[in-house]
């Protein structure tokens, strides 16, 4: 299996190019199921996770082409098996973002459900209760929710309890073809569903209230054929930032928006980090020592539960104490002791981390079980002492292209082996 290796200390200079969202182009390429298309998305990222959404929209008869040159994702056709198996949803859970469009559309979808995963529980009750107020019966059989809404799904006032970023999006796309008015209060504002709103209204929807937390949507009969730009990857932006912050380099991030970034940014200058808006993206320049500074993951434009892991890797190596909390997934600290066996001093409590911070890091042979804390251990090896290798890299894939080129290209020694 493939490890990453790493030789730390090198103050990394350049560019790097920031690529499009996953967690955008998951919910775009299920909103392709809501029309026959060419739904065409432009500046897709060649991640795992957009293959496994692929395959999963071709074993429900669509066509799906990726140019990887082009970086372009062409949608079309129309699905004929509504049943998204337990294969595919177990590996990526926003698999289950094509419940929405299915019954909205076909009126059933067989979606197995995801269980749980390493970060938390993560139910997907929100989705199964909004889709129910728009009409649609659910019996649960066989690990599976089975979704019937034979005469279509009708508008409703949907109140979301807490805040979920898959349910609105799930219930904004399941919307666009309901029968009247449907309003989504207390909804996720996070800029991907913002894309997604975007490109919904491109292939025809109404929706009032993007950037909002009041998404009010008027059904259509139906929707059509789209070009659709995926907006940049605020997290793979984010974590380069922190690159170059824990190594004390200086970088530009390509394409990167500050809109997108705003606590993230907030927090890195808090620590002495420079962030800069440059016409090309955001240039990210360490030159003192790092500062400690408290976060607690929050929705957007709250601090991003996504970034958590990358800065407490940030964190290890700033002078004095964070706290570090956590308040979306009720396990999110996976990489707690893997950044320890590197040397760094973190106590952690419940939802809540102290992290001590130490001059040096010292490189080891590590792992770790998802996606952020993963790389947040690729960012305590470029600080680190020695070598350390980073196994599981196909946590990596699902969210970072070519991960270890781009930051090759900006001078740090890394491989994969
Ligand atoms: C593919 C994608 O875009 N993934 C992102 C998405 O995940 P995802 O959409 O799964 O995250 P949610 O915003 O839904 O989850 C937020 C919280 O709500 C809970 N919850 C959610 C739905 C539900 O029906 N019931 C319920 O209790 C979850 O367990 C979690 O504690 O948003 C998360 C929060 O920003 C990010 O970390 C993920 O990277
Ligand atoms: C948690 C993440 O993804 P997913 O929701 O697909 O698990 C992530 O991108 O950090």
């Amino acid at each position: 299996m493939d490890r990453i290796r790493i030789r730390g200390g090198k103050p990394l200079s350049g560019n790097i190019p920031i690529g499009g969202a996953k967690n955008a182009t998951l919910p775009l390429m299920a909103a392709g199921l809501l029309s026959d298309g060419p739904l065409t998305l432009e500046n897709a990222p060649d991640l795992a996770d957009i293959a496994t959404m692929r395959a999963l929209l071709v074993q429900h008869g669509m066509k799906v082409e990726h140019d990887k040159a082009q970086r372009r994702l062409v949608l079309s056709g129309a699905a004929e098996n509504l049943e998204a198996p337990y294969d595919l949803v177990r590996k990526m859970r926003a698999s289950v973002l094509v419940m929405g469009p299915l019954v909205a559309r076909f009126g059933e979808a067989r979606v197995s459900l995801p269980g749980g995963c390493a970060i938390g529980t993560r139910p997907v009750d929100l989705h199964i209760k909004g889709l129910e107020q728009m009409g649609a019966v659910f019996d649960l059989e066989g690990g599976y929710m089975h979704a019937k809404a034979p005469g279509g799904l009708r508008g409703a006032t949907i109140i979301f309890p807490q805040v979920s970023v898959g349910a609105t999006e799930n219930l904004l796309m399941a919307a666009t073809l309901a029968e009247g008015t449907t309003e989504l209060v207390n909804a996720a504002r996070e800029p991907e569903i913002g894309d997604l709103a975007m490109c919904l209204m491109r292939m025809g929807a109404r929706i009032e209230g993007i950037g909002t937390d009041r998404l009010v949507v008027e059904g259509v009969k139906r929707l059509g054929a789209a070009t659709h730009p995926i907006i940049p990857d605020r997290i793979e932006a984010g974590t380069y930032a922190c690159a170059a912050a824990i190594t004390g380099g200086t970088v530009l991030l390509e394409g990167a928006r500050m809109v997108d970034l705003g606590a993230v940014v907030r927090t890195l200058r808090e620590c002495g980090v420079d962030v800069a808006e440059e016409t090309e993206g955001l240039r990210i320049t360490r030159k003192n020592g790092l500062r400690g500074a408290d976060v607690m993951t929050e929705p957007f434009p709250g601090f991003a539960t996504d970034m958590q892991a990358q800065f407490m890797a940030l964190m290890c190596v700033a002078e004095g104490a964070s706290m570090i909390t956590e308040t979306i997934f009720e396990n999110r600290f996976m990489h707690v002791p893997e950044l320890t066996r590197m040397g760094a001093r973190i106590k952690y409590h419940g939802q809540s981390a102290i992290v001590r911070g130490v001059p040096k890091l010292s490189g080891a042979p590590v792992m770790a079980t998802d996606l952020r804390a993963s790389v947040s251990l690729v960012l305590a090896g470029l600080a680190a002492q020695g070598e350390t290798i980073v196994n599981r890299v196909y946590h990596l894939d699902r969210g970072y292209e070519s991960l270890e080129r781009k930051l090759s290209a900006v001078g740090a020694e890394i491989e994969r082996v």
